[in-house]
């Protein structure tokens, strides 16, 4: 068994109290091992968020154990989970989340400046096919380029992990193939383990590893041993 970068043992997530609450994990046990891509699949309202929201350290579950590597995240304070969460994840969403006031290369400098072991933010664009259009405004990208932006943006930390929250959601199939062959780039080329949360069930071809959620609970890991290219998925 490879090193794991995530480890959660009976994890659970409960919003809200009394008759109102709602468990949106029930007690998730799963590995996920370092330098994989591992695509995250589920209907709507299955926990998918609120799983990548925990091991990204933006929230916190109600009990059980979720492990960074060998490190506690339930035990870290406010402030470690802070840290946690500016030296080793990136995070990108279905939205961009840009800033529309920057250049893609301010945009990515925002991160840059702020973090321990950055890259170059024009290597960072470079990655991800746009240093041509470094000093371009986000108004004047398609929509796939604001994507590659955000991507650019969150790996330019070096992060150990980069999480991505439907990141081809607002994209045609063509741009977001763009977006998955540049996740898939970042994955061999950083060595950055990479999770992706999608409904575009055809996506999991390119996975390592396939986890299959329902009503707040793993139903089932498949390995994948044939990984195909974002060229051959259709959505
Ligand atoms: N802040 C919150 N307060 C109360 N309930 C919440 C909150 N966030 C999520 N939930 C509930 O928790 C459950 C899991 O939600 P979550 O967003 O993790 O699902 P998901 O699988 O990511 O869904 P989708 O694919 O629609 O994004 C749902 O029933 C949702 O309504």
């Amino acid at each position: 068994m490879p090193d794991s970068t995530y480890t959660t043992r009976n994890l659970r997530k409960i919003y809200g109290e009394g008759p109102a609450a709602v468990q949106a994990l029930r007690g998730v046990s799963l590995e996920i091992p370092e330098g994989e891509i591992v695509v995250l699949l589920g209907p709507s309202g299955s926990g998918k968020s609120t799983l990548l929201n925990i091991l990204g350290g933006l929230d916190r579950g109600t009990d059980g154990e979720v492990f960074f590597r060998d490190r506690d995240l339930a035990a870290m304070s406010d402030k470690e989970l802070t840290r946690y969460r500016r030296d080793h994840v990136g995070f990108v969403f279905q939205f961009y989340n840009l800033m529309p006031s920057l250049t893609a290369r301010e945009n990515v400098e925002l991160v840059t400046e702020i973090s321990r072991d950055p890259m170059d933010p024009g290597a960072a664009l470079a990655l991800v096919g746009l240093d041509k259009r470094a000093d371009h405004f986000p108004a004047q990208l398609s929509g796939g380029e604001q994507q590659r932006v955000a991507i650019a943006r969150a790996l330019a930390k070096q992060p150990d992990v980069l999480f991505c929250d439907e990141p081809t959601g607002a994209l045609d199939s063509t741009t977001g193939r763009a977006v998955l062959h540049v996740l898939r780039e970042v994955n061999e080329k950083m060595g950055t383990t990479v999770l992706i949360v999608t409904h575009a069930a055809a996506q999991a071809g390119m996975a390592d590893r396939v986890i299959h959620f329902a009503d707040g609970d793993v139903r089932e890991v498949v390995v994948n041993t044939a990984k195909c290219s974002p060229d051959d998925i259709e959505w």
